[in-house]
């Protein structure tokens, strides 16, 4: 069996170059950028005023000044600085030039047209030309663009963007026991909850699921759901993945020529994961536990669906002190289901009592997947480990 990182080097090859597309930028929210964006102009455009209030020269602070005129945010003022004067201003409106600061009209007392500052700190009160960003500068891509990114965009004047295609992920699970939620089970049939939960995980990552019709255990049946995924970017089967009588999926997937990656890791749950190619169509097959097809999704399908965007594998290990004594660990590298509070200078985390890769309730608590390497010795209360964090909602 091999390891972790060892399957996931395999995995991430897998992945082609990823496609582009070119979106406007109210649809590129969360979208791979895949092409450097640069802006077309330079923010502020101006010298702008930050505040409402007066403009005026340092040298003249202690005088009583004239106002001459006025600047609003798009009506600028365009006469000429002289001594002794102030200029009624409005944030982000031009500071006219020759005037160097920004009183906040709080401090500054008007009678007419004369003016006295009243108070005066150290700020200017004006955003210099070009602060934020200048003409050719660029948001790298490899990212997701979040709401910021979008917002920064539109302020580079930049209306659309080359972002990677969204691959579609064709999500087949197999099995005589599973029917569709809302349906009433028969005897030894449960509802086929994998399907939907790595559905989720692939939107999550930002791909394209395709829930395809629930598999037989039969050649035929799961022979006729890959046919239904020629034209997806990704097949993930869930289920069939192990050692019984009516696991297939290994075999049907031999019989459409799959050159494989690997089979089998030395993880836990997970450990009868498989992957590989069948023609151009990159293969993941995950086991049938629910909690072992979650794992497998985050440390394996995620990242492979970020890397056909262009993204890095997103998995980012952080540091916790352990909450109680851990025993020794097996022959797997290990991803207990666990929970996490603050603490002093790590946050602490608790891994669960009961580790059943079949028990989503568990999973659907759990803060994070603590990790613990093959044949890990036995571990005390505040003992500093690593964990992968989950998404939460709250
Ligand atoms: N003799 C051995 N038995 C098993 C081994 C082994 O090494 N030797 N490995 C165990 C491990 S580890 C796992 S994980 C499971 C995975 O097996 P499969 O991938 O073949 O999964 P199935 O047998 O199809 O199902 C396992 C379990 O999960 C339920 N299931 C399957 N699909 C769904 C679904 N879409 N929604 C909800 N639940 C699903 C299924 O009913 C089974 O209870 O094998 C162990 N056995
Ligand atoms: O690895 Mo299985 O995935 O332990 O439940």
């Amino acid at each position: 069996m091999i390891s972790v990182v060892e399957a996931l080097a395999h995995v991430l090859a897998l992945a082609g170059s990823p496609r582009p597309e070119t979106v406007s930028l109210d649809h590129a929210a969360g979208r791979a950028l895949l092409q450097p964006a640069t802006a077309r102009l330079t923010q502020p455009p101006f010298d702008s005023a930050a505040m409402d209030g007066y403009a005026l020269r340092s040298e003249d602070l202690n005088g009583t000044l004239t106002v001459i005129g006025e600047a609003a945010a798009g009506h600028p003022w365009s006469g000429k600085a002289a001594p002794g004067t102030a200029i009624r201003i409005f944030t982000g409106a031009p500071v006219p030039a020759g005037y160097d600061r920004v009183i906040m009209q709080e401090n500054a007392r008007r009678e007419g047209d004369r003016l006295t500052v009243t108070e005066c700190g150290e700020a200017t009160h004006i955003r210099p030309r070009g602060g934020d960003f200048a003409t050719g500068d660029q948001l790298a891509p490899g990212r997701r663009l979040n709401a910021a990114d979008i917002g920064l965009l539109a302020a580079m004047n930049v209306p659309e963007v080359t972002v990677a295609r969204c691959p579609r992920v064709a999500i087949l699970a197999g099995g005589d026991e599973l029917i569709r939620p809302g349906q009433t089970p028969m005897d030894g049939q449960i509802i086929s909850s994998n399907d939907l939960a790595i559905a989720a995980q692939v939107a999550e990552a930002g791909g394209i699921p395709q829930i395809l019709p629930i598999a037989r255990d039969t050649l035929e049946s799961l022979r006729e759901g890959f046919a239904a995924a020629s034209d997806a970017d990704l097949i993930v089967t869930i289920g069939g993945a192990s050692v019984g009588d009516h696991d297939l999926i290994a075999k049907v997937a031999a019989e459409l020529g799959m050159q494989r990656s690997f089979y089998k890791i030395a993880m836990r749950p997970g450990k009868p994961l498989m992957a590989g190619k069948i023609a151009d169509l990159p293969m993941l097959g995950l086991p049938g536990n629910p909690v072992s097809a979650m794992v497998c999704g985050i440390l394996f399908m995620q990242p492979l669906i970020r890397a056909m965007q262009g993204l890095g594998d997103g998995i980012t290990l952080r540091r916790a002190r352990l909450d109680r004594d851990l025993g020794p660990e097996g022959p797997r590298q290990h991803y207990l289901r666990a929970g996490l509070r603050d603490g002093d200078d790590l946050p602490l985390i608790r891994p669960f009592a009961d580790q059943d890769s079949a028990r989503l309730s568990l999973m659907s608590q759990a803060d994070a997947l603590l990790v613990r390497p093959a044949a890990d010795p036995a571990r005390a209360a505040g003992d500093i480990v690593t964990y992968l964090p989950l998404p939460r909602q709250a």
